[in-house]
C-alpha cells in the first residue's frame, strides 16, 4: 500500500535526517516508529504527506509516487493520508463539530468551509465518527472546554473524516495521562481494523508501542536499525536503537524515602524502562 524507496533527507542546514529508508506498509498494518530524539521519526512522517520534501528516493502509495506530485494532484494525494497531531492542532473558538468538520477542508471549496457551509452528508459522517470516537454528547461544546483525551478524539475524528487510506499520527500521547493514553492507541487501533487503515505512529513510549502496533520500526541516527514484531523488541535491540543502557535494571528507592503517605507520593512511578522490560515479558497483550 505505501512503498518507501532508498528515502532520504537532507536539511538544507546540512543535517541529514533520513538515510536510505525502505519500508513496505500493507492495508490495515499499525506499525509504532520508535527511537530517540532527533532520530528523524517526524521528519519520515513528514516526508510521506510532503510537509517535509525528501531529498532522495521514491514514496509510493496505491501506485502513486508521491514525490512527484504538485498542485491539485498533491492536495488530492493528501487528502488519502489523516493526519493526527500531538498537541491536537484543533480551532479553540469551534465547537467540536465545526473542528471534525475541517477535515473536509481538502475537498470542500474555500469559500463553502469558510462560510462552514458543510455538504450534508459529511455533517451525517461528522455525527457518526463523533458518536464511534464516544463524543457523541460534546458537537456543541468548544474545543477549549474538552480534556486532552477529548481533544486528541476530535483530532482522530477530524482525520477519518477525509476517508484516508492511511493514518500518519504524530506522538499521539504525549500529552496524556497514562489511562487516557492506552485509550487513545486503543481506540486508534480499532478504528485501523475496522476500515483496514494503515497507521504510522511516532510514539516515545516503548511499551505502549509494543502493546497496542503489530510492527515496531525502531530508527536511529537516520537510519531502521529495527523492524519486526513487537515481541522481538529484547533489551539488546532497545540498546541498538537507543544506546547503552540497563533496561533490567528497576530503580532502588532512595536512601532517605520516608514512609507512610509520603512515601507513596514521592516514590518514583513507573519507570519507563522497568515498564518496558515487564511488558515486553508480560507479551504482547492488548
Ligand atoms: N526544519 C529543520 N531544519 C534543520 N534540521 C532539522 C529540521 N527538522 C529536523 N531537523 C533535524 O533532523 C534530525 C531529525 O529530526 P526529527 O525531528 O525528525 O527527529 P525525531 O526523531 O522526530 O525527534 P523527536 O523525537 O525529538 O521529535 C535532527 O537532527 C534534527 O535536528
Amino acid at each position: 500500500m505505501l512503498t518507501l524507496t532508498g528515502v532520504g533527507k537532507r536539511y538544507p542546514t546540512g543535517d541529514r535526517a533520513l538515510t536510505d529508508i525502505e519500508l513496505t506498509l500493507p492495508k490495515g498494518q499499525v506499525m509504532a516508529l520508535i527511537g530517540p530524539s532527533g532520530a528523524g521519526k517526524s521528519t519520515l512522517i513528514r516526508c510521506v504527506n510532503r510537509l517535509v520534501e525528501p531529498t532522495q528516493g521514491s514514496i509510493r502509495l496505491d501506485g502513486t509516487e508521491l514525490t512527484k506530485l504538485s498542485g491539485h494532484k498533491l492536495r488530492h494525494a493528501r487528502r488519502s493520508m489523516g493526519m493526527i497531531f500531538q498537541e491536537y492542532a484543533l480551532v479553540d473558538r469551534l465547537t467540536v463539530m465545526e473542528n471534525v468538520l475541517s477535515g473536509q477542508l481538502g475537498y470542500v471549496g474555500f469559500w463553502r468551509s469558510f462560510l462552514r457551509r458543510y455538504p450534508q452528508e459529511a455533517v451525517v459522517e461528522a455525527f457518526r465518527l463523533l458518536e464511534r470516537v464516544g463524543l457523541p454528547h460534546a458537537i456543541d461544546k468548544r474545543a477549549d472546554a474538552l480534556s486532552g483525551g477529548q481533544r486528541q478524539r476530535v483530532g482522530i475524528a477530524r482525520a477519518l473524516l477525509q476517508s484516508p487510506k492511511l493514518l500518519l499520527v504524530d506522538e499521539p500521547t504525549a500529552s496524556l495521562d497514562p489511562k487516557t493514553s492506552r485509550q487513545i492507541m486503543r481506540l486508534i487501533r480499532e478504528l485501523c481494523a475496522e476500515r483496514e487503515l494503515a497507521a504510522i505512529i511516532n510514539i516515545h513510549d516503548v511499551a505502549l508501542a509494543q502493546q497496542f502496533a503489530d510492527r515496531i520500526v525502531g530508527l536511529r541516527a537516520g537510519e531502521i536499525v529495527f523492524d519486526g514484531l513487537p515481541s522481538e523488541l529484547t533489551s539488546e535491540i532497545l540498546t541498538t536503537i537507543y544506546g547503552e543502557e540497563d533496561w533490567d535494571t528497576t530503580p532502588e528507592p532512595m536512601d532517605d524515602a520516608v514512609s507512610g503517605d509520603e512515601a507513596t507520593n514521592t516514590a518514583p512511578i513507573n519507570p519507563p524502562y522497568a515498564r518496558v522490560m515487564s511488558s515486553i515479558e508480560a507479551g504482547a497483550a492488548r
